[in-house]
């Protein structure tokens, strides 16, 4: 008699899902959504993004007791649809066990509950809050004797399924075909001490990672890297699903969800994208990870090392636990399940390499993307935008073009699909059973994106210009008008009031009355653009409101170049975490990329001009068209704030630090003047710091955010002449060979 193993192939599915927090029916709609297609694809397990159930981001809603129990409703949902029929699903929920919170994976199979495994390394830095609402897990020391803890499930699980608890720990799975199964919670992988390391050396093969990683300009490289480098070293199936899109928040999800195998790429879904559900599928040979791993000998070693430990008493309770009817293979000699070989899944033994896109692409992907989620679940009619000609609000203008090419581009490919009928009703087309999609990118602009570029006395026809050929490349509507009536207006009350008028510097005033000339213009701009995006749809016979647009980039904001309350206060900032370096370089990948766009090249060529003083013919240059120019004005350039945004925040320097580092970096300065520089960047970081309290929620795009209310935490009341610290820096500097005290002791 032989006796054959039986087969070692797998079907694997992991997704990029757009879910929504608290959106608890909308998210069981794509978590079914997504095991069909891993069904459909003969999947026989499919991993979903973290909190998948009710959504990443339900922050404090995390600590309402609600939350739990619609999270088991759907839970409930789930099961009695079929989801989990003939498929495991490792779904990500979270549990209150024992009267703690945890964050945790839930694997299901045959509408039974096989295990909870809760999170044991919670992200807690940037954006992250996970400590405040769950606890980290530990296993309990009684694990060592053998003891599975077990949880008591609701009630209706009984009713419904007969099942009353099931175990809750740091498990994994060994199925009946000897496949093994287990999980690592999104944060894990970036420890040090990864539990894929255990869970590999204890011979689990499939390790499913369910994730909610945001976007961060170039994060998706590091991502890559840890899962390549963790099965490069250890073998094995991981899998990797995230959740994609805006949940409600700041962040942008960017999903591209991802099957790496002994180190390879094997799968990826899409980074930036405007469906719902994406999900990927490899079928892979377990026997690859065994003879992977068998045939090295160091990774032998510590496994056999880490067994011995654990039979000797120290172990940890993280054992395997069987599930005896639960098989995950397919085998090609069982002709009565797969009779037609054309549809066997197909072997994935390909290496991908990973398609990541450039910073450029992912400046105007990622918030493109964001916004269509915002658009389209916040039940505008559409965006209102101030459009200056300059490079902050012609990049808004053209994320919002990129927005257009998407969803009209998934729009045409699947008429009757969710994108179309999402953009129907965006545009209001959506009437009877109209099946109506946007012939061009532009027919969409037309409805969505309304652009006016408003200009003053002080503003130069070249802008005026630039922004018109901008809104035709698009095809937004748009309109130029003048509000010097407002200015004149407001001004004729102040003086009605005080029996003064203030003049610009130019003109004789004083500085204090230059900036109030300067800023009336800026405010008014921004109460005319609210009234335009209440009113341009009823102008235009639509029912509904515009969503304002700010534009204020990360530079401004650090610095406090930019009046509060201006058109920096919007609804919404697509850029407002994006430096005017990545911006510029953005505008002029797109201006390569899409034919038509080519006046974004001349507007990221143009210096930056705020155009809110008179124009000085004599010092007016054409390129700028003014007199008035952003960096003469900040009395620092782009780049230098660039520099000081990045080592503030991502380096966390102090003004010492920084000073220390930037002598260094800015070798040909005198120390002197280096000085000089990181007091001023420092003293008028200092004084505009309240600005941020009242900036628009923006989207997060860079380690550097300077976003007070979720990602930079810091006060808002300085002392604004850092006397400690500017003090150290002259100590510092009266000690350098070249200081001007050292020359004249040498002299
Ligand atoms: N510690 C503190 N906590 C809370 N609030 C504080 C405060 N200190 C001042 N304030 C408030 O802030 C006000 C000063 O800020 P703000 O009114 O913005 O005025 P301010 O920062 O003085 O002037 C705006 C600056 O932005 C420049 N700018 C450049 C480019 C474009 C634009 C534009 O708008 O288009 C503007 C403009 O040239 C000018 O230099 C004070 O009058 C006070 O109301
Ligand atoms: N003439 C104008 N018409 C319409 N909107 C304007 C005008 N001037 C300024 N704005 C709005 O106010 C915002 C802030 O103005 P500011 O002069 O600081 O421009 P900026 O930050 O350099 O941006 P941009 O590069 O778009 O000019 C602009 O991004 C724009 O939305
Ligand atoms: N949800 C998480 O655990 C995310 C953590 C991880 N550092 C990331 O950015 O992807």
């Amino acid at each position: 008699m032989t006796t054959t193993r039986p087969s070692s192939l797998v079907t694997v599915a992991a997704c990029n899902l757009n879910q929504w927090a608290l959106d608890f029916d909308g998210n069981v709609q794509r978590i079914l959504e997504s095991c069909r297609v891993a069904k459909e694809n003969s999947a026989s397990y499919r991993l979903g993004p973290e909190l998948e159930i009710c959504g990443y981001g339900c922050e404090d809603h995390f600590l309402e007791c609600d939350t739990f129990d619609h999270c088991w409703e759907s839970l409930i949902e789930l099961l009695e649809m079929g989801a989990t029929d003939g498929l495991m699903c490792d779904f990500g929920m979270p549990v209150l066990h024992c009267g703690v919170r945890y964050n945790c994976r839930v694997i299901c199979r045959d509408r039974k509950l096989l295990l909870i495994r809760p999170k044991t390394a919670l992200a807690d830095n940037g954006n992250y809050r996970e400590g405040r609402y769950f606890a980290a897990y530990s296993a309990p020391t009684h694990a060592s004797s053998g003891i599975v803890e077990r949880h008591l499930l609701p009630s209706t699980f009984l009713s419904k399924f007969g099942q009353r608890d099931v175990p809750f720990g740091l498990h994994h799975l060994h199925c009946a075909d000897g496949t093994t199964v287990g999980c690592e919670s999104c944060e894990e992988l970036w420890t040090p001490r990864s539990s894929h390391v255990d869970l590999a050396l204890r011979g689990v093969e499939i390790i499913g990672n369910g994730s909610g990683s945001h976007h961060e300009l170039r994060k998706l490289y590091t991502r890559m890297e840890l899962m390549i480098s963790a099965t490069r070293k250890c073998g094995g199936v991981y899998l990797y699903s995230n959740q994609r899109g805006c949940d409600g928040g700041r962040a942008y999800y960017d999903g591209c969800a991802m099957i790496v195998v002994n180190g390879r790429i094997v799968a990826q879904a899409p980074q930036f994208d405007v469906r719902d559900v994406n999900v990927v599928v490899a079928t892979v040979d377990l026997d690859d990870v065994r003879s992977y791993r068998a045939s090295n000998p160091s990774f032998g070693i510590q496994a056999a090392r880490l067994a011995s430990e654990e039979r000797g008493g120290g172990g940890c309770g993280n054992g395997g636990l069987a599930c005896d009817d639960v098989r995950l293979v397919w085998d090609p000699a069982d002709a009565a399940s797969f009779p037609n070989r054309n549809n066997w899944p197909k072997m994935t033994d390909e290496c991908l390499s990973l398609k990541i896109v450039t910073p450029e692409e992912e400046c105007c992907l990622g918030p493109a993307c964001w916004l269509w989620d915002y658009l389209r679940r916040s039940g505008a009619a559409g965006f209102f935008l101030p459009l200056s000609g300059g490079a902050d609000s012609s990049s808004v203008a053209a994320i919002v073009a990129v927005m257009c090419i998407l969803v009209t581009k998934a729009s045409r490919e699947d008429p009757e699909g969710d994108v179309a009928r999402e953009c129907r009703r965006v545009c209001r087309k959506d009437e009877g059973n109209s099946l109506w999609v946007p012939s061009t990118p532009g027919e969409m602009a037309n409805h969505v994106l309304h652009t006016t570029f408003m200009g003053t006395e002080n503003s130069s026809g070249v802008t005026n210009s630039r922004a018109k050929r901008l809104a035709d490349a698009i095809g937004s509507y748009h309109m130029s008008i003048k509000i010097d009536l407002m200015v004149k207006a407001a001004l004729q009350v102040f003086q009605i009031s005080t029996g003064h008028m203030p003049r610009f510097a130019s003109r004789g005033g004083t500085m204090a009355e230059d900036l109030a000339l300067q800023n009336i213009q800026a405010r008014l701009r921004m109460v005319t653009a609210y009234l335009m995006a209440q009113l341009l749809p009823w102008v235009r016979g639509r029912a509904g409101f515009l969503l304002v647009l700010g534009s204020a980039n990360v530079d401004e904001g650090l610095r406090g170049y930019m009046t509060k309350y201006d058109c920096s206060s919007a609804d919404l900032n697509p850029i407002g975490a994006i430096s005017k370096g990545d911006l510029k370089r953005m505008l002029v990948f797109l201006s390569k990329e899409y034919p038509g766009f080519d006046v974004l090249a001349e507007i990221a060529n143009a210096p930056p001009t705020a155009e809110l003083r008179p124009i000085d013919a004599a010092t007016a240059t054409a390129e700028a068209g003014h007199s008035q120019t952003d960096e003469e004005d900040m009395g620092m350039s782009y780049e230098e704030l660039g520099h000081f945004g990045r080592l503030r925040k991502m380096y966390r320097c102090g003004p010492v630090s920084m000073f220390r580092k930037l002598v260094v970096t800015w070798s040909h300065l005198a120390p002197s003047e280096v000085a000089a520089k990181v007091k001023r960047f420092f003293y008028y970081y200092s004084v505009n710091r309240h600005k941020m309290t009242t900036i628009t929620p923006a989207y997060h795009a860079e380690a550097y955010s300077p976003d007070d209310n979720r990602f930079d935490l810091r006060q808002f009341l300085y002392n604004t002449r850092w006397t400690r610290q500017f003090a150290r820096i002259d100590d510092i500097v009266a000690q350098q060979p070249d200081s001007d005290n050292n020359k004249d002791k040498n002299d």
